[in-house]
């Protein structure tokens, strides 16, 4: 087994493993406990769509609204049933390694949520090869601006993001909003078994071909730039739950907490949540039940209820 970089045995656990050991912390399919790996993608999608079709038959919606030029930057807004103009809107990025996935299978928490009377905006961007990480990142960032200045009036945006998506979403951490003209309203971020530091990804045969320099990585790594030079939230009342699966790979679970540490250690109201018994696609399904922790309004005491719905 070869080692990557030589002879890089100290310092952060994923430099001591052979580029096989990587490759597999970094497979999520091949964590899951329930399904073999084939079947728990094909499930993903199958729960995607059906959660998808089922929030456009019910409720009001907007579909296919574009925030950019591109041909690829449009939304979905689902609205909740009670009418207002003060609403809070929970913004949802998919995952699927920046190369898979769609705003069209991706409606997962939007039942549990227009119930309690959040409005769910789901996002698309252009992924790979289309789209560059850079040019998701913008994308994300275009997003917020557009849900900001089309309801200036909202009671908050909440960020969630699963996976590649919990990256996108923590890069908005360190966005620069004043050259958009707008600051929007962040009240919380959701960060679902992403991934933060994409320098280990670089090794990865999948990704390799979106990220090929040390530069690209550490860019687009929240975890390097909130190390190297924190930011601070603009407002101080944003809270960021930091969730990953109990059946996530150590890996998923490192990037997870160290995020966590850095978070708090940089002044950010941060949380840490291992989500039992649940990989890393069940802890997403568990997002399109009523009756799941964090879709739950009044029970268990959680960073997501507490800051969105009371
Ligand atoms: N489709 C996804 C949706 C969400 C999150 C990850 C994936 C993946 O496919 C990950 C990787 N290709 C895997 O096989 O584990």
């Amino acid at each position: 087994m070869d080692d990557l970089e030589g002879g890089a045995k100290r310092g952060a656990p994923w430099k001591r493993m052979s580029k096989e050991e990587l490759e597999n912390q970094y497979s999520p399919s091949r964590w899951v406990v329930r399904l073999g790996a084939e079947e728990a993608l094909r499930t993903y999608s199958q729960i995607g769509n059906e959660a998808t079709k089922r929030a456009q038959a019910t409720g009001r919606n907007l579909l296919d609204v574009p925030y950019g030029d591109g041909e690829g930057e449009k939304l979905d807004i689902y609205f909740p049933e009670a009418v207002s103009e003060a609403l809070p809107f929970l913004m949802f990025f998919h995952g699927g390694y920046w190369q898979s996935g769609s705003k069209d299978s991706s409606a997962f928490m939007v039942s549990p949520l227009t119930a309690q009377g959040v409005a769910v905006v789901i996002v698309a961007y252009d992924i790979a090869p289309k789209g560059t990480l850079d040019q998701m990142v913008d994308q994300v960032t275009q997003s917020i601006v557009f849900v900001q200045k089309q309801y200036p009036g909202n009671q908050g945006i909440y960020l969630c993001g699963h996976s590649a998506g919990a990256h996108l979403a923590a890069m908005m951490l360190l966005a620069n909003w004043t050259k958009h003209g707008v600051t929007p309203n962040l009240k919380g971020f959701f960060l679902v078994s992403g991934i933060y530091d994409l320098e280990p990804v670089m090794h990865t045969s999948e990704n390799a071909s979106l990220l090929t320099t040390l530069e690209d990585a550490q860019r687009n790594s929240p975890q390097w730039h909130l190390k190297t030079a924190p930011t601070q939230p603009v407002d101080p009342a944003c809270r960021i739950l930091v969730t990953v699966g109990q059946h996530d790979s150590p890996e998923f679970h490192r990037q997870s907490r160290e995020l966590y540490q850095t978070l708090c250690r940089g002044g950010w109201k941060a949380s840490f949540e291992e989500l039992r018994d649940v990989d890393h696609f069940e802890i997403l399904w568990n997002l399109t039940q009523k009756d799941y922790v964090l879709t739950q309004v009044g029970c268990i005491p959680s960073p997501w209820t507490e800051c969105i719905l009371l």
